[in-house]
Protein backbone atom coordinates (compact mmCIF):
# COMPACT_ATOMS: atom_id res chain seq x y z
CA UNK A 1 0.00 0.00 0.00
CA UNK A 2 1.10 3.45 -0.61
CA UNK A 3 1.17 6.94 1.08
CA UNK A 4 -1.96 7.78 -0.70
CA UNK A 5 -4.83 4.94 0.38
CA UNK A 6 -6.03 4.58 3.82
CA UNK A 7 -7.24 1.20 2.99
CA UNK A 8 -7.08 -1.90 0.28
CA UNK A 9 -10.36 -0.52 -1.10
CA UNK A 10 -8.87 2.52 -2.52
CA UNK A 11 -5.35 0.93 -3.02
CA UNK A 12 -7.37 -0.90 -5.85
CA UNK A 13 -8.78 1.83 -6.97
CA UNK A 14 -6.06 3.93 -7.63
CA UNK A 15 -3.72 1.38 -9.13
CA UNK A 16 -6.64 -0.55 -10.96
CA UNK A 17 -8.38 2.27 -11.89
CA UNK A 18 -8.33 1.05 -15.71
CA UNK A 19 -10.82 -1.92 -15.04
CA UNK A 20 -13.32 0.66 -13.81
CA UNK A 21 -12.87 3.23 -16.83
CA UNK A 22 -12.28 0.43 -19.20
CA UNK A 23 -15.54 -1.62 -18.27
CA UNK A 24 -17.75 1.47 -17.21
CA UNK A 25 -16.27 4.86 -18.60
CA UNK A 26 -14.92 4.31 -21.97
CA UNK A 27 -19.03 2.87 -23.30
CA UNK A 28 -20.57 5.27 -21.22
CA UNK A 29 -17.99 7.96 -22.67
CA UNK A 30 -19.10 6.74 -26.09
CA UNK A 31 -22.62 6.79 -25.34
CA UNK A 32 -22.80 9.83 -24.22
CA UNK A 33 -20.63 11.81 -27.18
CA UNK A 34 -23.33 9.46 -29.51
CA UNK A 35 -26.29 11.21 -28.31
CA UNK A 36 -24.67 14.61 -28.31
CA UNK A 37 -23.34 13.98 -31.75
CA UNK A 38 -27.34 13.12 -32.63
CA UNK A 39 -28.40 15.86 -30.69
CA UNK A 40 -26.52 18.74 -32.36
CA UNK A 41 -27.01 17.31 -36.03
CA UNK A 42 -30.67 17.40 -34.97
CA UNK A 43 -30.66 20.74 -33.94
CA UNK A 44 -28.71 22.06 -37.05
CA UNK A 45 -30.22 20.16 -39.54
CA UNK A 46 -33.80 21.61 -38.65
CA UNK A 47 -32.07 25.16 -37.79
CA UNK A 48 -33.95 25.68 -34.35
CA UNK A 49 -31.74 26.96 -32.64
CA UNK A 50 -31.19 30.65 -34.21
CA UNK A 51 -35.26 31.13 -33.75
CA UNK A 52 -34.94 29.64 -29.75
CA UNK A 53 -31.80 31.73 -29.09
CA UNK A 54 -33.59 35.07 -28.32
CA UNK A 55 -36.10 33.50 -25.96
CA UNK A 56 -33.25 31.42 -24.10
CA UNK A 57 -31.59 34.52 -23.40
CA UNK A 58 -34.78 36.36 -21.87
CA UNK A 59 -34.61 33.42 -19.53
CA UNK A 60 -31.07 34.26 -18.93
CA UNK A 61 -32.12 38.17 -18.07
CA UNK A 62 -35.60 37.22 -16.37
CA UNK A 63 -33.28 34.92 -14.03
CA UNK A 64 -31.45 37.88 -12.86
CA UNK A 65 -34.25 40.32 -13.05
CA UNK A 66 -35.09 38.13 -10.56
CA UNK A 67 -32.14 38.18 -8.74
CA UNK A 68 -32.37 41.58 -7.96
CA UNK A 69 -35.88 41.85 -6.99
CA UNK A 70 -34.81 39.32 -4.24
CA UNK A 71 -32.69 41.82 -2.78
CA UNK A 72 -29.50 40.71 -4.48
CA UNK A 73 -29.28 38.00 -1.61
CA UNK A 74 -25.69 35.83 -2.67
CA UNK A 75 -23.40 36.53 -5.74
CA UNK A 76 -24.22 34.49 -9.02
CA UNK A 77 -22.08 32.15 -11.40
CA UNK A 78 -23.35 30.14 -14.06
CA UNK A 79 -25.20 26.57 -13.54
CA UNK A 80 -22.88 24.41 -15.23
CA UNK A 81 -21.85 21.94 -13.13
CA UNK A 82 -18.64 21.62 -11.65
CA UNK A 83 -17.76 17.93 -12.83
CA UNK A 84 -18.41 19.38 -16.49
CA UNK A 85 -15.41 21.64 -16.60
CA UNK A 86 -12.11 21.15 -18.39
CA UNK A 87 -10.25 21.77 -15.24
CA UNK A 88 -8.73 19.41 -12.46
CA UNK A 89 -10.52 20.86 -9.43
CA UNK A 90 -14.35 21.67 -9.23
CA UNK A 91 -15.20 24.79 -8.20
CA UNK A 92 -16.53 25.25 -4.47
CA UNK A 93 -18.54 28.94 -5.22
CA UNK A 94 -20.94 26.78 -7.25
CA UNK A 95 -22.93 25.41 -3.93
CA UNK A 96 -23.53 28.60 -2.49
CA UNK A 97 -24.16 31.01 -5.36
CA UNK A 98 -27.36 31.67 -7.11
CA UNK A 99 -26.73 29.30 -10.07
CA UNK A 100 -28.03 31.09 -12.97
CA UNK A 101 -28.85 28.66 -16.14
CA UNK A 102 -27.66 29.48 -19.26
CA UNK A 103 -28.07 26.84 -21.32
CA UNK A 104 -27.16 27.71 -24.83
CA UNK A 105 -25.50 25.08 -26.96
CA UNK A 106 -25.94 25.87 -30.64
CA UNK A 107 -24.34 26.89 -33.13
CA UNK A 108 -26.38 29.83 -34.79
CA UNK A 109 -25.00 31.10 -37.76
CA UNK A 110 -21.81 30.45 -40.57
CA UNK A 111 -22.06 33.78 -42.14
CA UNK A 112 -19.38 33.28 -44.84
CA UNK A 113 -19.56 36.28 -46.47
CA UNK A 114 -18.47 38.14 -43.55
CA UNK A 115 -16.13 35.25 -42.65
CA UNK A 116 -17.64 34.98 -38.66
CA UNK A 117 -19.73 31.79 -37.11
CA UNK A 118 -21.79 32.95 -34.34
CA UNK A 119 -22.38 30.10 -31.76
CA UNK A 120 -23.50 30.66 -28.19
CA UNK A 121 -21.26 29.70 -25.15
CA UNK A 122 -21.81 25.97 -24.65
CA UNK A 123 -20.78 25.25 -28.09
CA UNK A 124 -17.78 22.86 -27.79
CA UNK A 125 -14.24 22.67 -29.61
CA UNK A 126 -15.36 19.43 -31.30
CA UNK A 127 -18.69 20.76 -32.20
CA UNK A 128 -17.18 23.38 -34.58
CA UNK A 129 -14.87 21.34 -35.93
CA UNK A 130 -17.57 18.59 -36.93
CA UNK A 131 -19.37 21.52 -38.48
CA UNK A 132 -17.15 23.85 -40.08
CA UNK A 133 -14.79 21.91 -41.09
CA UNK A 134 -17.05 19.86 -44.12
CA UNK A 135 -18.20 22.99 -44.99
CA UNK A 136 -14.46 24.36 -45.97
CA UNK A 137 -14.04 26.15 -42.92
CA UNK A 138 -12.21 26.66 -39.37
CA UNK A 139 -11.72 28.96 -36.81
CA UNK A 140 -7.92 30.05 -36.94
CA UNK A 141 -7.50 28.95 -33.10
CA UNK A 142 -8.80 25.48 -32.32
CA UNK A 143 -7.86 24.52 -28.78
CA UNK A 144 -7.44 20.73 -29.47
CA UNK A 145 -9.60 19.27 -26.34
CA UNK A 146 -13.16 18.27 -27.93
CA UNK A 147 -15.08 19.03 -24.73
CA UNK A 148 -13.28 22.75 -24.22
CA UNK A 149 -16.26 25.34 -24.48
CA UNK A 150 -16.42 28.64 -26.32
CA UNK A 151 -17.62 30.04 -23.32
CA UNK A 152 -14.96 29.01 -20.76
CA UNK A 153 -12.38 29.87 -23.82
CA UNK A 154 -13.52 33.44 -24.18
CA UNK A 155 -13.70 33.97 -20.49
CA UNK A 156 -10.46 31.80 -19.56
CA UNK A 157 -8.01 30.96 -22.22
CA UNK A 158 -7.76 29.47 -25.06
CA UNK A 159 -3.86 28.60 -27.49
CA UNK A 160 -3.41 26.28 -30.12
CA UNK A 161 -0.55 25.83 -32.34
CA UNK A 162 -1.65 28.79 -34.63
CA UNK A 163 -1.49 31.13 -31.56
CA UNK A 164 1.93 32.14 -33.06
CA UNK A 165 0.16 33.54 -36.09
CA UNK A 166 -3.65 34.40 -34.32
CA UNK A 167 -3.08 35.42 -31.04
CA UNK A 168 -5.12 33.26 -28.25
CA UNK A 169 -8.76 32.37 -28.57
CA UNK A 170 -9.76 35.77 -27.63
CA UNK A 171 -8.13 37.49 -30.30
CA UNK A 172 -10.58 35.64 -32.80
CA UNK A 173 -13.12 36.83 -31.29
CA UNK A 174 -15.02 39.33 -32.90
CA UNK A 175 -17.76 40.84 -30.69
CA UNK A 176 -19.42 39.41 -27.41
CA UNK A 177 -22.90 39.16 -26.08
CA UNK A 178 -23.31 39.57 -22.22
CA UNK A 179 -26.73 39.73 -20.10
CA UNK A 180 -24.92 41.89 -17.08
CA UNK A 181 -26.05 42.28 -13.58
CA UNK A 182 -29.13 44.95 -14.38
CA UNK A 183 -30.62 42.39 -16.47
CA UNK A 184 -29.82 44.08 -19.26
CA UNK A 185 -28.03 42.64 -22.53
CA UNK A 186 -25.36 44.57 -24.42
CA UNK A 187 -22.98 43.70 -27.03
CA UNK A 188 -19.37 44.39 -27.50
CA UNK A 189 -16.70 44.90 -30.06
CA UNK A 190 -13.52 46.62 -31.15
CA UNK A 191 -15.59 49.73 -31.87
CA UNK A 192 -19.15 48.98 -29.36
CA UNK A 193 -18.12 49.05 -25.75
CA UNK A 194 -14.27 48.46 -26.21
CA UNK A 195 -13.26 48.79 -22.75
CA UNK A 196 -15.95 45.54 -22.09
CA UNK A 197 -14.84 44.03 -24.78
CA UNK A 198 -11.49 44.18 -23.51
CA UNK A 199 -12.22 43.20 -20.35
CA UNK A 200 -14.09 40.14 -21.09
CA UNK A 201 -10.94 37.73 -21.61
CA UNK A 202 -9.62 36.12 -18.14
CA UNK A 203 -12.50 37.38 -16.84
CA UNK A 204 -14.05 34.03 -15.78
CA UNK A 205 -18.00 34.90 -15.44
CA UNK A 206 -17.07 38.30 -13.57
CA UNK A 207 -18.49 40.85 -15.63
CA UNK A 208 -21.35 39.13 -16.93
CA UNK A 209 -22.86 36.20 -18.40
CA UNK A 210 -22.14 35.53 -21.90
CA UNK A 211 -24.55 34.66 -24.68
CA UNK A 212 -23.40 34.71 -27.91
CA UNK A 213 -19.86 35.17 -29.39
CA UNK A 214 -18.60 36.26 -32.95
CA UNK A 215 -15.38 34.56 -34.46
CA UNK A 216 -13.50 34.79 -37.57
CA UNK A 217 -13.79 32.37 -39.47
CA UNK A 218 -10.64 31.14 -42.25
CA UNK A 219 -10.98 29.08 -45.21
CA UNK A 220 -10.42 25.43 -43.83
CA UNK A 221 -7.99 23.01 -46.24
CA UNK A 222 -8.29 19.29 -46.01
CA UNK A 223 -4.81 18.56 -44.81
CA UNK A 224 -1.76 19.65 -42.95
CA UNK A 225 1.65 18.81 -44.16
CA UNK A 226 3.27 18.46 -41.14
CA UNK A 227 7.12 18.67 -40.82
CA UNK A 228 8.63 16.93 -37.62
CA UNK A 229 12.15 17.78 -37.18
CA UNK A 230 14.20 16.10 -34.47
CA UNK A 231 16.21 18.45 -32.37
CA UNK A 232 19.70 17.89 -29.79
CA UNK A 233 20.79 20.10 -27.24
CA UNK A 234 19.06 22.80 -24.91
CA UNK A 235 20.38 25.70 -27.09
CA UNK A 236 19.51 24.30 -30.49
CA UNK A 237 16.07 23.79 -29.01
CA UNK A 238 15.29 27.21 -27.79
CA UNK A 239 17.07 28.72 -31.30
CA UNK A 240 15.11 26.38 -33.79
CA UNK A 241 11.37 27.00 -31.88
CA UNK A 242 12.24 30.52 -31.86
CA UNK A 243 12.89 31.02 -35.46
CA UNK A 244 9.95 28.87 -36.38
CA UNK A 245 7.86 30.63 -34.35
CA UNK A 246 8.42 33.60 -35.83
CA UNK A 247 8.11 32.40 -39.16
CA UNK A 248 4.76 33.41 -40.18
CA UNK A 249 4.58 31.13 -43.36
CA UNK A 250 4.19 28.15 -40.82
CA UNK A 251 0.21 28.27 -39.62
CA UNK A 252 1.05 25.62 -37.36
CA UNK A 253 4.08 25.19 -34.58
CA UNK A 254 4.03 22.80 -31.92
CA UNK A 255 6.89 21.47 -29.91
CA UNK A 256 7.42 17.89 -27.19
CA UNK A 257 10.40 17.81 -25.31
CA UNK A 258 11.32 14.40 -24.14
CA UNK A 259 14.41 15.82 -22.42
CA UNK A 260 16.28 19.14 -21.67
CA UNK A 261 18.60 18.27 -24.62
CA UNK A 262 15.92 16.42 -26.67
CA UNK A 263 12.47 17.87 -28.58
CA UNK A 264 10.45 17.28 -31.79
CA UNK A 265 9.69 20.79 -33.36
CA UNK A 266 6.70 20.21 -35.55
CA UNK A 267 5.78 23.03 -38.36
CA UNK A 268 3.13 22.98 -40.58
CA UNK A 269 0.73 24.45 -43.26
CA UNK A 270 -2.41 23.53 -44.45
CA UNK A 271 -2.91 21.87 -47.76
CA UNK A 272 -5.34 19.72 -50.64
CA UNK A 273 -2.73 18.06 -52.16
CA UNK A 274 -1.16 14.75 -50.67
CA UNK A 275 2.37 13.32 -51.58
CA UNK A 276 1.84 9.68 -52.26
CA UNK A 277 2.50 7.72 -49.40
CA UNK A 278 2.95 10.25 -47.10
CA UNK A 279 -0.95 10.43 -45.64
CA UNK A 280 -0.99 9.88 -41.58
CA UNK A 281 -4.60 9.59 -40.46
CA UNK A 282 -3.74 9.97 -37.40
CA UNK A 283 -7.05 10.13 -36.03
CA UNK A 284 -8.56 6.80 -36.68
CA UNK A 285 -9.12 4.59 -33.30
CA UNK A 286 -5.90 1.88 -34.24
CA UNK A 287 -3.07 4.59 -34.83
CA UNK A 288 -0.75 4.87 -31.85
CA UNK A 289 -0.82 7.45 -29.80
CA UNK A 290 0.33 10.73 -30.96
CA UNK A 291 3.31 11.82 -28.34
CA UNK A 292 4.69 8.29 -28.43
CA UNK A 293 4.75 8.71 -32.52
CA UNK A 294 6.42 12.37 -32.59
CA UNK A 295 8.90 10.61 -30.21
CA UNK A 296 9.68 7.93 -32.37
CA UNK A 297 10.82 10.54 -34.83
CA UNK A 298 13.99 10.91 -32.58
CA UNK A 299 15.52 7.63 -33.66
CA UNK A 300 14.31 9.02 -37.11
CA UNK A 301 17.32 12.13 -36.21
CA UNK A 302 15.83 13.48 -40.08
CA UNK A 303 13.49 16.01 -41.03
CA UNK A 304 9.78 13.90 -41.77
CA UNK A 305 6.88 15.27 -43.58
CA UNK A 306 3.59 13.58 -43.62
CA UNK A 307 0.14 14.94 -44.23
CA UNK A 308 -2.27 14.73 -41.64
CA UNK A 309 -6.32 15.14 -42.62
CA UNK A 310 -7.05 18.69 -40.67
CA UNK A 311 -9.36 17.11 -38.26
CA UNK A 312 -7.25 14.62 -37.18
CA UNK A 313 -4.47 17.14 -36.48
CA UNK A 314 -6.57 19.55 -34.53
CA UNK A 315 -7.50 16.54 -32.40
CA UNK A 316 -4.47 14.80 -32.38
CA UNK A 317 -3.97 14.94 -28.56
CA UNK A 318 -7.81 13.61 -27.81
CA UNK A 319 -7.00 10.12 -27.79
CA UNK A 320 -4.17 9.96 -25.10
CA UNK A 321 -5.65 13.77 -23.18
CA UNK A 322 -2.27 15.01 -24.55
CA UNK A 323 -0.06 12.14 -22.26
CA UNK A 324 -2.66 11.75 -18.80
CA UNK A 325 -4.22 8.73 -20.13
CA UNK A 326 -1.15 6.49 -20.20
CA UNK A 327 -1.13 6.83 -16.10
CA UNK A 328 -4.84 5.80 -16.40
CA UNK A 329 -4.81 2.64 -18.58
CA UNK A 330 -1.25 1.97 -18.88
CA UNK A 331 -1.66 -0.52 -21.82
CA UNK A 332 -3.54 1.83 -23.89
CA UNK A 333 -1.00 2.33 -26.65
CA UNK A 334 -0.72 -1.16 -27.23
CA UNK A 335 -1.57 -2.31 -30.37
CA UNK A 336 -4.54 -4.95 -29.70
CA UNK A 337 -5.66 -2.40 -26.93
CA UNK A 338 -6.12 0.01 -30.29
CA UNK A 339 -7.32 -2.61 -32.43
CA UNK A 340 -10.29 -3.43 -30.46
CA UNK A 341 -10.95 -0.83 -28.11
CA UNK A 342 -9.21 2.08 -29.48
CA UNK A 343 -12.78 3.62 -31.08
CA UNK A 344 -13.92 3.92 -27.33
CA UNK A 345 -11.21 6.46 -26.70
CA UNK A 346 -10.77 8.21 -25.13
CA UNK A 347 -12.75 8.43 -21.72
CA UNK A 348 -14.54 11.74 -21.37
CA UNK A 349 -13.10 13.93 -19.00
CA UNK A 350 -15.87 15.28 -17.30
CA UNK A 351 -16.80 11.33 -16.61
CA UNK A 352 -12.90 10.87 -15.15
CA UNK A 353 -13.50 13.93 -12.78
CA UNK A 354 -17.02 12.95 -12.09
CA UNK A 355 -15.70 9.30 -10.63
CA UNK A 356 -12.82 10.18 -9.59
CA UNK A 357 -12.53 9.50 -5.14
CA UNK A 358 -11.08 11.25 -2.80
CA UNK A 359 -7.81 9.11 -2.79
CA UNK A 360 -7.22 9.73 -6.55
CA UNK A 361 -7.34 13.45 -5.96
CA UNK A 362 -5.04 13.51 -2.83
CA UNK A 363 -2.89 11.42 -5.38
CA UNK A 364 -3.10 14.08 -8.13
CA UNK A 365 -2.38 16.48 -5.51
CA UNK A 366 0.73 15.24 -4.17
CA UNK A 367 2.18 13.27 -7.19
CA UNK A 368 1.15 15.02 -10.23
CA UNK A 369 1.46 18.41 -11.88
CA UNK A 370 -1.34 20.07 -14.38
CA UNK A 371 -0.33 23.37 -15.22
CA UNK A 372 0.63 25.90 -18.25
CA UNK A 373 2.67 28.58 -17.80
CA UNK A 374 2.90 31.20 -20.26
CA UNK A 375 6.03 33.31 -20.40
CA UNK A 376 8.34 35.39 -23.19
CA UNK A 377 9.90 33.45 -26.07
CA UNK A 378 13.33 34.50 -24.93
CA UNK A 379 13.17 33.15 -21.24
CA UNK A 380 12.53 30.01 -23.14
CA UNK A 381 15.94 28.48 -22.66
CA UNK A 382 15.86 29.49 -18.75
CA UNK A 383 12.19 29.03 -18.14
CA UNK A 384 12.64 24.98 -19.63
CA UNK A 385 16.12 24.62 -17.38
CA UNK A 386 14.15 25.93 -14.24
CA UNK A 387 10.87 23.79 -14.51
CA UNK A 388 13.01 20.98 -15.05
CA UNK A 389 15.24 21.52 -11.90
CA UNK A 390 11.63 21.66 -10.36
CA UNK A 391 9.58 18.91 -11.64
CA UNK A 392 11.53 16.88 -14.00
CA UNK A 393 8.35 16.32 -16.05
CA UNK A 394 8.41 15.20 -19.71
CA UNK A 395 7.17 15.76 -22.20
CA UNK A 396 6.65 19.02 -22.23
CA UNK A 397 4.37 20.81 -24.44
CA UNK A 398 5.82 23.90 -25.94
CA UNK A 399 3.34 26.34 -28.15
CA UNK A 400 4.30 29.76 -28.98
CA UNK A 401 1.49 32.64 -29.26
CA UNK A 402 1.54 36.03 -29.84
CA UNK A 403 0.47 38.70 -27.43
CA UNK A 404 -0.40 42.68 -29.12
CA UNK A 405 -0.33 44.66 -26.69
CA UNK A 406 -4.00 45.33 -25.78
CA UNK A 407 -5.85 46.54 -23.05
CA UNK A 408 -7.13 44.28 -19.95
CA UNK A 409 -5.88 41.50 -17.62
CA UNK A 410 -2.98 40.39 -20.06
CA UNK A 411 -0.44 43.15 -20.51
CA UNK A 412 2.29 41.92 -22.96
CA UNK A 413 5.94 42.65 -21.93
CA UNK A 414 7.13 46.05 -22.01
CA UNK A 415 3.80 46.69 -23.50
CA UNK A 416 5.27 45.52 -26.62
CA UNK A 417 3.39 42.87 -29.08
CA UNK A 418 5.57 40.05 -27.73
CA UNK A 419 5.86 36.60 -28.77
CA UNK A 420 5.33 34.45 -25.66
CA UNK A 421 5.58 30.18 -25.43
CA UNK A 422 2.90 28.20 -23.70
CA UNK A 423 4.85 25.14 -21.50
CA UNK A 424 2.64 22.98 -20.39
CA UNK A 425 3.85 20.39 -17.61
CA UNK A 426 1.44 17.53 -17.43
CA UNK A 427 2.52 14.11 -15.44
CA UNK A 428 4.25 12.76 -12.20
CA UNK A 429 7.26 15.30 -11.18
CA UNK A 430 10.09 12.62 -10.71
CA UNK A 431 12.30 15.88 -9.34
CA UNK A 432 12.96 14.54 -5.61
CA UNK A 433 12.81 18.00 -3.97
CA UNK A 434 9.30 18.52 -5.44
CA UNK A 435 6.73 19.79 -3.19
CA UNK A 436 3.31 20.29 -4.71
CA UNK A 437 2.96 24.05 -2.64
CA UNK A 438 6.12 25.51 -2.47
CA UNK A 439 7.56 24.34 -5.87
CA UNK A 440 4.45 26.06 -7.34
CA UNK A 441 4.70 29.03 -5.80
CA UNK A 442 8.43 29.02 -6.82
CA UNK A 443 7.63 28.81 -10.39
CA UNK A 444 4.66 31.37 -10.07
CA UNK A 445 6.73 34.52 -8.24
CA UNK A 446 9.50 32.81 -11.43
CA UNK A 447 7.02 33.68 -13.83
CA UNK A 448 5.47 36.95 -12.63
CA UNK A 449 9.15 38.22 -12.24
CA UNK A 450 9.78 37.59 -16.17
CA UNK A 451 6.08 39.23 -17.09
CA UNK A 452 4.19 36.33 -18.21
CA UNK A 453 1.38 34.58 -17.22
CA UNK A 454 -0.33 31.34 -15.39
CA UNK A 455 -3.18 29.82 -17.36
CA UNK A 456 -5.84 29.41 -14.67
CA UNK A 457 -7.58 26.21 -15.19
CA UNK A 458 -4.94 24.77 -13.09
CA UNK A 459 -4.10 25.42 -9.37
CA UNK A 460 -3.04 28.71 -8.52
CA UNK A 461 -1.19 29.21 -5.25
CA UNK A 462 -0.73 33.32 -5.53
CA UNK A 463 -2.17 35.52 -2.66
CA UNK A 464 -4.68 38.28 -3.92
CA UNK A 465 -1.52 40.62 -3.68
CA UNK A 466 0.73 38.37 -6.07
CA UNK A 467 -2.19 37.68 -8.30
CA UNK A 468 -2.94 41.55 -8.78
CA UNK A 469 0.35 42.04 -9.80
CA UNK A 470 0.93 39.17 -12.55
CA UNK A 471 -2.75 40.07 -14.18
CA UNK A 472 -3.39 43.78 -14.43
CA UNK A 473 -6.91 44.45 -13.05
CA UNK A 474 -6.87 48.32 -14.24
CA UNK A 475 -9.55 48.30 -16.55
CA UNK A 476 -11.08 45.41 -14.84
CA UNK A 477 -11.68 47.12 -11.54
CA UNK A 478 -13.22 50.18 -13.76
CA UNK A 479 -15.31 48.32 -15.10
CA UNK A 480 -16.35 46.17 -12.48
CA UNK A 481 -17.84 49.49 -11.07
CA UNK A 482 -19.12 51.08 -13.84
CA UNK A 483 -21.40 47.79 -14.30
CA UNK A 484 -22.06 47.25 -10.49
CA UNK A 485 -20.68 44.11 -10.37
CA UNK A 486 -19.50 43.83 -6.88
CA UNK A 487 -22.58 42.48 -5.24
CA UNK A 488 -23.57 40.17 -8.48
CA UNK A 489 -20.06 38.37 -8.88
CA UNK A 490 -17.02 37.55 -6.70
CA UNK A 491 -13.51 38.54 -7.94
CA UNK A 492 -11.89 36.43 -10.70
CA UNK A 493 -9.27 35.56 -7.47
CA UNK A 494 -12.03 34.32 -5.90
CA UNK A 495 -13.13 31.86 -8.35
CA UNK A 496 -9.63 30.55 -9.68
CA UNK A 497 -7.64 30.38 -6.18
CA UNK A 498 -6.73 26.90 -4.97
CA UNK A 499 -8.73 28.56 -2.05
CA UNK A 500 -12.06 28.51 -4.11
CA UNK A 501 -12.07 25.23 -5.62
CA UNK A 502 -11.62 21.61 -3.89
C1 LIG B 1 -23.38 18.39 -35.83
C2 LIG B 1 -22.31 17.76 -34.95
C3 LIG B 1 -22.27 18.08 -33.63
C4 LIG B 1 -21.30 17.53 -32.78
N1 LIG B 1 -21.30 17.88 -31.50
C5 LIG B 1 -20.38 17.40 -30.67
C6 LIG B 1 -20.39 17.77 -29.31
O1 LIG B 1 -21.23 18.52 -28.86
N2 LIG B 1 -19.40 17.29 -28.50
C7 LIG B 1 -18.44 16.45 -29.00
O2 LIG B 1 -17.56 16.05 -28.24
N3 LIG B 1 -18.42 16.10 -30.29
C8 LIG B 1 -19.36 16.55 -31.13
N4 LIG B 1 -19.35 16.20 -32.43
C9 LIG B 1 -18.20 15.41 -32.88
C10 LIG B 1 -18.48 13.95 -32.78
O3 LIG B 1 -18.37 13.49 -31.45
C11 LIG B 1 -17.45 13.21 -33.60
O4 LIG B 1 -17.60 13.67 -34.90
C12 LIG B 1 -17.70 11.72 -33.46
O5 LIG B 1 -16.80 11.25 -32.47
C13 LIG B 1 -17.67 10.91 -34.72
O6 LIG B 1 -16.69 11.29 -35.69
P1 LIG B 1 -16.34 10.37 -36.96
O7 LIG B 1 -14.95 9.88 -36.78
O8 LIG B 1 -17.39 9.30 -37.08
O9 LIG B 1 -16.52 11.22 -38.26
P2 LIG B 1 -15.90 12.53 -38.78
O10 LIG B 1 -16.55 13.66 -38.09
O11 LIG B 1 -16.04 12.49 -40.24
O12 LIG B 1 -14.34 12.47 -38.42
C14 LIG B 1 -13.33 12.95 -39.32
C15 LIG B 1 -11.99 12.59 -38.84
O13 LIG B 1 -11.74 13.20 -37.58
C16 LIG B 1 -11.33 12.22 -36.65
N5 LIG B 1 -11.97 12.48 -35.40
C17 LIG B 1 -13.30 12.61 -35.19
N6 LIG B 1 -13.55 12.86 -33.92
C18 LIG B 1 -12.35 12.89 -33.31
C19 LIG B 1 -11.96 13.10 -31.99
N7 LIG B 1 -12.85 13.29 -31.04
N8 LIG B 1 -10.64 13.05 -31.71
C20 LIG B 1 -9.73 12.82 -32.66
N9 LIG B 1 -10.05 12.62 -33.95
C21 LIG B 1 -11.34 12.66 -34.25
C22 LIG B 1 -11.79 10.88 -37.20
O14 LIG B 1 -10.91 9.85 -36.81
C23 LIG B 1 -11.77 11.11 -38.67
O15 LIG B 1 -10.51 10.79 -39.21
C24 LIG B 1 -20.32 16.65 -33.28
C25 LIG B 1 -20.41 16.29 -34.63
C26 LIG B 1 -21.38 16.83 -35.45
C27 LIG B 1 -21.44 16.43 -36.92
N1 LIG C 1 -5.78 24.47 -25.20
C1 LIG C 1 -6.36 25.28 -24.33
O1 LIG C 1 -6.44 26.44 -24.58
C2 LIG C 1 -6.92 24.75 -23.04
C3 LIG C 1 -7.63 25.59 -22.19
N2 LIG C 1 -8.08 25.14 -20.98
C4 LIG C 1 -8.82 26.01 -20.03
O2 LIG C 1 -10.07 25.37 -19.75
C5 LIG C 1 -11.04 26.34 -19.39
C6 LIG C 1 -12.27 26.18 -20.26
O3 LIG C 1 -12.91 25.01 -19.88
P1 LIG C 1 -14.49 24.87 -20.05
O4 LIG C 1 -14.86 23.59 -19.42
O5 LIG C 1 -14.83 25.12 -21.46
O6 LIG C 1 -15.08 26.14 -19.25
P2 LIG C 1 -15.51 26.30 -17.72
O7 LIG C 1 -16.89 25.81 -17.54
O8 LIG C 1 -14.43 25.79 -16.86
O9 LIG C 1 -15.56 27.90 -17.62
C7 LIG C 1 -14.43 28.69 -17.34
C8 LIG C 1 -14.90 30.01 -16.75
O10 LIG C 1 -15.69 30.71 -17.71
C9 LIG C 1 -16.92 31.10 -17.12
N3 LIG C 1 -18.00 31.00 -18.10
C10 LIG C 1 -18.22 29.99 -18.97
N4 LIG C 1 -19.31 30.25 -19.72
C11 LIG C 1 -19.81 31.44 -19.28
C12 LIG C 1 -20.92 32.25 -19.64
N5 LIG C 1 -21.76 31.89 -20.61
N6 LIG C 1 -21.11 33.40 -18.99
C13 LIG C 1 -20.28 33.78 -17.99
N7 LIG C 1 -19.21 33.06 -17.61
C14 LIG C 1 -18.96 31.91 -18.24
C15 LIG C 1 -17.16 30.11 -15.98
O11 LIG C 1 -17.96 30.75 -15.01
P3 LIG C 1 -18.70 29.91 -13.83
O12 LIG C 1 -17.62 29.56 -12.89
O13 LIG C 1 -19.66 30.90 -13.30
O14 LIG C 1 -19.33 28.72 -14.46
C16 LIG C 1 -15.75 29.84 -15.49
O15 LIG C 1 -15.35 30.75 -14.54
C17 LIG C 1 -10.41 27.70 -19.60
O16 LIG C 1 -10.01 28.21 -18.35
C18 LIG C 1 -9.21 27.38 -20.48
O17 LIG C 1 -8.18 28.29 -20.27
C19 LIG C 1 -7.88 23.83 -20.59
C20 LIG C 1 -7.21 22.97 -21.40
C21 LIG C 1 -6.70 23.35 -22.68
C1 LIG D 1 -3.20 22.50 -23.85
C2 LIG D 1 -3.45 23.18 -22.59
C3 LIG D 1 -3.24 24.63 -22.56
C4 LIG D 1 -3.82 22.53 -21.49
C5 LIG D 1 -4.07 21.07 -21.41
C6 LIG D 1 -4.46 20.73 -20.03
C7 LIG D 1 -4.97 19.30 -19.92
C8 LIG D 1 -3.84 18.32 -20.20
C9 LIG D 1 -5.58 19.12 -18.53
C10 LIG D 1 -6.75 20.09 -18.29
C11 LIG D 1 -7.70 19.40 -17.29
C12 LIG D 1 -6.97 18.12 -16.92
C13 LIG D 1 -7.67 16.96 -16.28
C14 LIG D 1 -7.11 15.69 -16.34
C15 LIG D 1 -5.95 15.41 -17.23
C16 LIG D 1 -5.23 16.65 -17.78
C17 LIG D 1 -6.21 17.75 -18.20
C18 LIG D 1 -7.11 17.27 -19.32
C19 LIG D 1 -7.76 14.50 -15.66
C20 LIG D 1 -8.58 13.76 -16.70
C21 LIG D 1 -6.71 13.53 -15.08
C22 LIG D 1 -7.38 12.37 -14.31
C23 LIG D 1 -8.24 12.92 -13.18
O1 LIG D 1 -8.84 11.88 -12.49
C24 LIG D 1 -9.30 13.84 -13.74
C25 LIG D 1 -8.61 15.00 -14.47
C26 LIG D 1 -9.59 16.05 -14.93
C27 LIG D 1 -8.87 17.26 -15.47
Amino acid sequence: MDQNCDSLSEYVLIHYRWVFVCLFLLPLSFLYDLWLYFRNWVVFQLISAPKQHDNKVKFVQKQIRDWVANGKKTQMCTARPGWQTVCFRVPRYKNTMRNIKVNLVDILEVDTTRKIVRVEPLVTMGQLTATLNPLGWTIPVLPEIDDLTVGGLVMGTGIESSSHKYGLFQHICVSYELVLSDGSLVKCSKNENPELFYSIPWSYGTLGFLTAVEIRLIPAKRYVKLTYKPLKGGDNIAKEFTTASSNLNNEFVEGLAYSEDEAVLMTGVQTNDVEVNKLNEIGKWYKPWFFIHVRDMLKRNEDVVEYIPLRDYYHRHTRSIFWELQDIIPFGNNFLFRIFFGWMMPPKISLLKLTQTEAIKKLYENNHVLQDMLVPIETFKDSIKLFRDTFNVYPLWLCPFNLPNNPGMLRAKDSQETLYVDIGLYGVPREKSFKPKESMRKIEKYVTDVQGFQMLYADTYMTREEFRKMFDHTLYDKLRTKLECKEAFPEVYDKVSRAARS
